[in-house]
């Protein structure tokens, strides 16, 4: 289903889409329905009072108000689309290449930017006006200018997010111009959020300049519905109705925007994680028991599958380790359980039950919710995974309200009482703490105290120790197998460590590219392995120790 017919299908996105169709029809055919020209005057109507043809009476000029509001929503509306355009022209390619190309043009690029952010709207707006003159055209491009750095930097950190992304490196090593590659994988990305900014920026854009109007900034010889606001607060004693008429207009639209923004937003999140496409067959799976039960799961990314048909189960209570070199498919299949995959990867074929509900083509909304509450998410880099800008607090307290609807005193409570379950000797400080101020053991388990914060049944912990050295990694194991026996929890253990498996799995899945090549009891598996990849990685294994 198209974006558009989902935004459409949301009665927000339906009710805001009609009514800015209605207020753009109106406008653009102005001259065919003014009752008369805007500028047209006859100081014998002065405030007077609707009348045959003037449905909605005259303002203190004795201007026909209909018609200066259909003009003045051309004039309104104009400009801020000429000013979306130089913010878009602008920002959205100086995005791309600072994003991209990294280096100098993104160090220069930024450092404007910062610049012209740092610069105060309305000076700049009241300069350019005494330099430029006080069209409302030149007053918009200025805007524009004005605006473009929401565009650069929303652009800018997309791109820098993904030009490291494996599926980029691959097609850049496949030998695809720079061009191709951000035509191809890397305005995809970015489109979405663009148009969302720009229903945003736009009733921005809308609202600047109504204000710079009403403040008498502009041409005030151009009617725009800033300019009607201005003339009607002028008159509000002797006339008040005269604001509702322009007020209502820019009300209407700016609110239309937002609201179609986050109809667009819902829309754009709520593409199934993981569709199956039309032509897989469909096989339909029995219900199954058990925490999490994954049946013949396929994933894959444009031109390539990477996970073909792996079955694994996790039963409440159990540690089941996933092992396998790297490159095998491990991280891929978590991801497609959490419902993470990245942008370009999907779900194929298969099926993936949590406590028996069916996550393959849920929702992404519903499957927000389960992440943290039923089944929580341990990576593999701690330091990473937390935000540098915020304290160990505040970052532990937000998803717990958010999930929770604690207060923020409750949640602070049991923050710190997490930490102190994940064996923090000083919660309290902590608590306080920065990223930057803790040691790499501690940003684990804050995360694991995080990945615990909802009570989940299930817990994916991605290479938890991978980052850490050989004494905090046991330390960390460690009160992940307390934490699992005091929960009842069910853990699935990513790990390319089979010492890890030993010692603390109840279960095991050998992988090997994308596929699982032998499962059984963690004891079965490491004393007499039936598969000869698992006997070559347990010998590597032996011969190394
Ligand atoms: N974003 C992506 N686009 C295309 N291919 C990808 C992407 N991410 C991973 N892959 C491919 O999927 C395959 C499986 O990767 P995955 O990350 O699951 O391996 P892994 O077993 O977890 O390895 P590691 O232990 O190194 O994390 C790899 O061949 C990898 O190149």
């Amino acid at each position: 289903m198209s974006t558009l017919f989902k935004t459409l299908r949301h009665p927000l996105g339906l009710a805001s889409a009609l009514v800015l169709a209605a207020i753009l029809l109106a406008v653009l055919f102005a001259p065919a329905l003014s009752p008369q020209a805007p500028d047209a005057s006859s100081l014998r109507d002065a405030f007077a009072g609707p009348a045959a043809g003037h449905p909605l009476g005259f303002d203190s000029a004795g201007r026909d108000i209909l018609s200066r509001l259909l003009h003045g929503g051309r004039n309104t509306l104009g400009g801020a689309a000429l000013a979306l355009a130089v913010a878009l022209a602008l920002g959205v390619p100086a995005g791309l290449l600072a994003g991209y190309y990294g280096g100098w043009f993104d160090s220069a690029a930024s450092w404007t930017v910062n610049l012209i952010m740092a610069l105060p709207a309305m000076v700049v707006l009241l300069a350019s006006r005494a330099i430029l003159g006080s069209t409302v055209w030149v007053l918009m491009v200025v805007l524009g200018f004005l605006v473009a750095p929401a565009f650069f930097r929303l652009v800018r950190g997309i791109v820098a997010g993904v030009r490291n992304e494996l599926y980029v490196d691959a097609a850049r090593v496949s030998g695809l111009s720079d061009t191709r590659i951000v035509a191809r994988h890397i305005l995809v990305v970015v489109r979405a959020p663009i148009i969302i900014q720009i229903a945003l920026v736009s009733g921005i854009a809308i609202g600047l300049q109504a204000g710079l109007e009403f403040l008498g900034i502009g041409s005030g010889d151009v009617p725009t519905w800033g300019a009607m606001l201005n003339e009607a607060f002028k008159n509000i004693q002797r006339e008040p109705l005269l604001l509702l008429w322009p007020g209502l207009a820019l009300g209407l639209t700016s609110g239309a925007l937002v609201l179609l923004a986050a109809a667009l937003r819902d829309a754009l999140e709520d593409r199934p994680a993981a569709p199956v496409p039309a032509r897989a067959p469909a096989v339909v799976h029995e219900p199954r028991e058990g925490l999490l039960s994954v049946r013949d799961l396929a994933v894959a990314y444009p031109g390539r599958e990477v996970v073909h048909g792996v079955d694994l189960d996790v039963r409440a209570g159990e540690i089941v380790g996933l092992v396998g070199e790297s490159g095998s498919g491990k991280t891929q299949t978590a991801f497609a359980v959490l419902g993470i995959l990245p942008e370009n990867g999907r779900i194929v074929r298969g099926s993936i039950t949590i406590e028996g509900e069916e996550v393959v083509g849920l929702p992404e909304r519903r499957h927000r919710a389960l992440r943290g509450t039923v089944v929580a998410y341990v990576p593999q880099e701690p330091m990473s995974n937390l935000d540098p800008a915020f304290t160990i607090g505040s970052q532990l307290v937000e998803p717990i309200r958010h999930k929770l609807g604690l207060s923020r005193a409750e949640a602070r409570a049991r923050v710190l009482e997490l930490l102190a379950q994940v064996e923090i000797a000083d919660p309290e400080r902590a608590f306080r703490s920065y990223p930057h101020e803790i040691s790499g053991g501690m940003a684990q388990r804050v995360l694991i105290a995080g990945a615990m914060s909802c009570d989940p049944k299930l817990l994916i912990a991605d290479e938890p120790t991978t980052a850490l050295d050989v004494r905090v990694q046991a330390e960390v194991l460690g009160l992940l197998r307390r934490l699992q026996a005091e929960r009842g929890l069910g853990v699935l253990l990513v790990t390319h460590n089979l010492g890890v498996v030993a010692d603390l799995c109840d279960r095991v899945a050998v992988m090997r590219e994308g596929r699982i090549v032998e499962t059984g009891t963690a004891e079965q598996v490491l004393s007499a392995p039936e598969d000869p990849y698992t006997r070559k990685l347990l010998g590597a294994v032996l011969e190394v120790s």
